[in-house]
C-alpha cells in the first residue's frame, strides 16, 4: 500500500496557479526528493502534503486517511507526519534538555537513541543560545521526531549549512530512515545533495512535474535542458560531431575525454580547476563541448582531440 498518495493537487495564489496538478505516490521507506528552481512550487507542495497548507483542488492521502488542509480543521498538521521547514526556532534562555522536555521528549532509552541519531547527545546541557545553526536544526529535528511520525517532511534541510554540518545532517537523515524506519520526503534546492540519497527524484518547474525518475536516469537521461541544468554542466550538440551519433547528443562533461590519438580535433578555450577535476571548454566546429580532464597543464588555445567514453547515448531535441 502507498504510504502517501498525492492526486492532482492544484493551488491558486491570486490569479496565478502555483501548483498545476501534482500527482505522485510514496511507498513506506521509499526515499523521495523534490528538486527544482526557486519558485517552482516545492515548498507550497510540501506544506500541503504535511497538512500545513491548503490545496485549491486535489487530494492527499496518508496511510489510508485524507490529509486535511488548514482551512478544513482547527489544528494544522496531520498526526503521523512531521514537518521541518527552513525556519525552525528554539526558545531562548533554555537548556537543550529543557527544550526537548517541552516537546515531551524526556530522557529514557528511546530518547537516548534519538539524541544519538540526531548527533545532539553532547549538547543536552548547553543553552539554546550557545548552538550553531546546524546544531539548532538537529535539535528541532529531534523535537519533530518526538511525535514518532511515520513520514518526515523536510524543506531545504541542507541550505545554510557548511560542508561539515551538511555531512552530519546527511548521516542523521540516513539513520532516521534506517534505524527509526521513518519514511522521508525532502525538498532540496541543490540536487547534488540528493543524488546519493534518493530512490526517486521529482523535478518541478512552474508548478508542474517535469521528470520523475531514479537519480541515475535523472542525471544521465534528463527530460529537458532544464532538468539537465539542475544537475550541473552539460553539452547538447547541434551537429553530428562524433562518429555514429546524431544531432541532439547529450553529454555530461565526464562522458568526453581528451585522447592522444584519433578522436575529433578541437581548440581548448577555457580550463578551470573545480576541485576533484579540471573543467575544460573545447571548441569543435563552432560548438563548445564541456569536458572533465584530470590534468590542468594545457595552455588555452592548444589543439586537443576529443573522444567519447561510452556508447550509452542520450538525445535531447
Ligand atoms: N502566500 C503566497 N502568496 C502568493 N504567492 C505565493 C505565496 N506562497 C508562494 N507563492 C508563490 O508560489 C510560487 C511557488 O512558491 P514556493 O515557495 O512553493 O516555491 P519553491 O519552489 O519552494 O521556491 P524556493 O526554492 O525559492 O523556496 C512562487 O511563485 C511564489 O511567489
Amino acid at each position: 500500500m502507498n504510504l502517501l498518495q498525492v492526486t492532482d493537487i492544484r493551488k491558486k495564489e491570486g490569479q496565478e496557479e502555483v501548483l498545476k496538478g501534482i500527482s505522485f505516490t510514496q511507498q513506506s521507506l521509499q526515499k523521495i526528493a523534490i528538486a527544482g528552481e526557486s519558485g517552482s512550487g516545492k515548498s507550497t507542495l510540501l506544506k500541503i502534503v504535511a497538512g500545513l497548507g491548503q490545496a485549491s483542488e486535489g487530494l492527499v492521502w496518508f496511510n489510508g486517511k485524507k490529509v486535511k488542509g488548514i482551512h478544513e480543521k482547527l489544528m494544522p498538521g496531520h498526526p503521523g507526519i512531521a514537518y521541518l521547514s527552513q525556519h525552525y526556532e528554539l526558545r531562548n534562555n533554555y537548556r537543550v534538555e529543557e527544550e526537548l522536555a517541552y516537546a515531551n521528549l524526556f530522557y529514557d532509552e528511546d530518547s537516548e537513541e534519538l539524541y544519538r541519531i540526531c548527533r545532539i547527545d553532547h549538547l543536552l546541557k548547553r543553552w539554546t543560545t550557545q548552538l550553531s545553526g546546524g546544531e539548532k536544526q538537529r535539535i528541532s529535528l529531534a523535537r519533530q521526531l518526538a511525535t514518532s511520525p511515520k513520514l518526515l517532511v523536510l524543506d531545504e534541510p541542507f541550505s545554510n549549512l557548511d560542508l561539515v554540518h551538511k555531512q552530519t545532517l546527511k548521516a542523521v537523515i540516513a539513520d532516521i530512515g534506517e534505524k527509526l524506519s521513518i519514511t522521508i520526503l525532502l525538498v532540496s534546492h541543490d540536487p547534488l545533495d540528493i543524488l546519493s540519497w534518493a530512490d526517486e527524484i521529482i523535478l518541478m518547474k512552474d508548478g508542474g512535474i517535469v521528470q520523475q525518475a531514479s537519480p541515475e536516469v535523472t542525471y544521465r537521461q534528463p527530460a529537458s535542458p532544464y532538468a539537465a541544468g539542475l544537475f550541473g554542466r552539460y553539452t547538447i550538440l547541434k551537429q553530428s560531431i562524433f562518429p555514429d551519433t546524431q544531432p541532439g547528443l547529450f553529454l555530461r562533461p565526464e562522458q568526453v575525454a581528451i585522447v592522444a590519438e584519433g578522436g575529433i580535433p578541437g581548440t581548448l578555450q577555457r580550463l578551470d580547476f573545480i576541485g576533484h577535476t579540471y573543467e575544460a571548454e573545447v571548441l569543435v566546429n563552432g560548438e563548445v563541448i564541456v569536458v572533465h580532464i584530470p590534468e590542468g597543464g594545457m595552455a588555452v588555445g592548444s589543439e586537443v582531440r576529443l573522444g567519447l567514453k561510452h556508447r550509452d547515448y542520450w538525445y535531447l531535441g
